[in-house]
């Protein structure tokens, strides 16, 4: 593995020759950060992403030696479809990191059914904040537009704006960007934030130029209107965040 220190930013950069050593090596950083929170405290809390990326590190993840069973994980966004539909981030979740020994760990969905919209937001922040609090982990990806979580740069001004603010108390917000077909459900930049470590993870050309560009735009300000949302998980407590790439 490769490691330096991004000078403009303070971030570290970890970087594999491929996807499957960089699953390895970051499923141990996270692996090693769980193990932590809990020779300290009764359980650890773990935030994952989804899309087509984490899967390989989830599965390094299932069979992780973890006392899963003081493990509580919850996911970083959710495309607004019921669990099964093969858009679902909870799907991924449960058919590839809460298998194993994962399978004892317990798991917070974000897609709610026959509630109102306020309900679920409420209901999902008081499970949400049920969990370890400051985040053990979170593991977050990063899409070709530079959005994380849910975090999309087109999202309405007002949705935008509301979910990166640091003084908004919400968990959890819905985002309706137009560039993606379905509704979306995000935990908050300020809720993302409260956590011990973020770790980055992305593959690709495309992405290291994306998030490159993102991080010389920014130079290492606070997040503001603008700038990739990506980087307001970044340029705070930089020290407590870590990139993971790989070709
Ligand atoms: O839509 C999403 O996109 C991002 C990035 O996904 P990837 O497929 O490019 O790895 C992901 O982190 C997020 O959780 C997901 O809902």
């Amino acid at each position: 593995m490769t490691q330096t220190v991004i000078e403009s930013s303070g971030l570290h950069w970890h970087e594999e020759p491929s996807g499957a050593e960089l699953a390895i090596s970051l499923g141990k950083a996270v692996a090693e950060r769980l193990q932590r929170t809990l020779s300290q405290a009764d359980s650890a809390s773990l935030v994952v992403s989804g899309g087509s990326t984490p899967a390989p590190v989830f599965s390094y993840l299932a069979d992780a030696d973890i006392d899963w069973a003081r493990v509580c994980v919850t996911l970083a966004d959710e495309r607004w479809v019921p669990p099964g539909h093969s858009d679902s981030n909870e799907t991924l979740v449960r058919d590839t990191l809460l298998q194993n020994k994962a399978a004892a760990a317990s798991f917070i969905a974000l897609y709610r059914e026959g509630v109102s919209d306020e309900q679920a937001l409420q209901q999902i922040a008081s499970d949400v904040l049920g969990m370890q609090q400051p985040f053990s982990v979170v593991m977050l990806g990063m899409g070709g537009d530079g959005h994380t979580a849910s975090l999309f740069p087109d999202a309405p001004v007002l949705e935008l704006s509301t979910a990166m603010s640091l003084d908004n108390d919400k968990t959890v917000a819905f985002m309706n960007p137009p560039s993606v077909s379905q509704r979306r459900i995000t935990l908050t930049r300020a809720c993302l934030l409260n956590s011990e470590h973020r770790f980055l993870h992305i593959t690709g050309a495309g992405k290291r130029s994306v998030l490159n560009a993102a991080l010389e735009t920014c130079k290492g300000k606070t997040y503001q209107s603008g700038f990739a949302p990506v980087t307001g998980l970044l340029t705070e407590q930089p020290e407590n965040a870590s990139i993971y790439w790989s070709p």
